[in-house]
């Protein structure tokens, strides 16, 4: 089980810049973590996968195969979950999924036997006759992935699959994606980082269409030693650091002090600081913010 891509590159018509520019990368079952800031280009990857959009050049293999030449052969093994998917208010969660099964041309019986058993997967059996306009942000969600699942795909594509839910609906739908991946190819495509902190066998940080870095958390976390630093500084010069420094995390301590988190190269001896530890949302914002750009310029 291999998905690899060969230096695809897309820019949409009427666009200046490359959406995609010559991304490559090989994956094998697990969850992969795709990050980036809006307009990154993970959509544009996942229409490209999907075969929703064509790339410009470049090409992607699965198992060797050429996945515009395995066609339908390899729509069959995709399930896909859109970030916007409009979903038919109206309709009963049953309903909802036998009109996908439909739509993704699933024998009768087939469909029968894969409803139930996706029903079951996201625990919503029990509100299969409940209309979809009735349904809760996270019920929305789960029913979403239950129909990228009915086809048992090999490669699953998740967009933002736990956007706009609580913290416990979030748990329940990444520990519930970690146990789908086992023996499946995931791409978790998210602007939150802590939902792929855990999960991700690798993560994946594209950034105006290239790609950046792709590691395992523990590795990507291990090379930004040294770039996450503490200190502790008085409350009334916070505004000031802010406005020079990427102030990743402050916490109020006695005596008019915070503490605070600062993101950025070479700040022990600017600031006192200490280093710190850093986690994946400081690396993310290391990667994407501004400040360093400016201050390494
Ligand atoms: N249909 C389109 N026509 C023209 N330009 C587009 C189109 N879709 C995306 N783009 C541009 O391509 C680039 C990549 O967009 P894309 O939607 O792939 O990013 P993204 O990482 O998915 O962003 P978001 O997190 O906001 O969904 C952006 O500059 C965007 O403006």
């Amino acid at each position: 089980m291999v998905l690899t891509m060969n230096k695809i590159s897309k820019t949409y018509k009427g666009g200046t810049k490359k959406a995609l520019d010559s991304f490559s990368t090989s994956l094998t079952a697990g969850v992969y973590g795709l990050l980036g800031p809006n307009g990154a280009g993970k959509s544009t990857l996942m229409n490209i996968i999907t075969d929703n959009i064509k790339a410009d050049s470049g090409s992607i293999d699965y198992d060797g195969s050429n996945i515009q030449k395995m066609g339908k052969d390899f729509r069959n093994i995709l399930g896909y979950m859109p970030q916007h998917q409009g979903l038919y208010d109206d309709f009963s969660a049953n309903r909802f999924l036998w009109y996908m099964a439909a739509l993704k041309g699933l024998k009768k019986k087939l469909a029968k036997e894969r409803i139930e058993y996706v029903l079951d997967l996201v625990n919503l059996r029990n509100d299969a006759h409940k209309k979809l306009g009735s349904f809760s942000g996270g019920m929305k969600q789960r029913i979403l992935i239950a129909q990228a699942l009915l086809n048992d795909p090999e490669i699953l594509i998740l967009d933002e699959p736990t956007a706009g839910l609580d913290p416990k609906e979030r748990v329940h739908i990444r520990n519930f994606i970690s146990e789908v991946a086992l023996n499946k190819i995931v791409i978790f495509a998210t602007h939150v980082v802590s939902d792929i902190e855990y999960v991700a066998k690798e993560v994946i940080f594209l950034k105006q269409g290239k790609l950046i870095l792709q590691d395992t958390p523990s590795k990507v976390l291990s090379q930004m030693e040294n770039k996450v630093w503490q200190a502790h500084i008085p409350v009334d010069k916070l505004n000031e650091l802010q406005k020079q420094y990427m102030v990743s995390n402050i916490v109020g301590e006695k005596n008019n002090l915070v503490a605070v988190k600062i993101v950025g190269d070479n700040l022990q001896s600017e600031l006192d600081a200490s280093p710190a530890l850093p986690t994946l949302e400081d690396i993310y914002l290391y990667l994407f913010n501004d400040f360093n750009k400016e201050r390494r310029a």
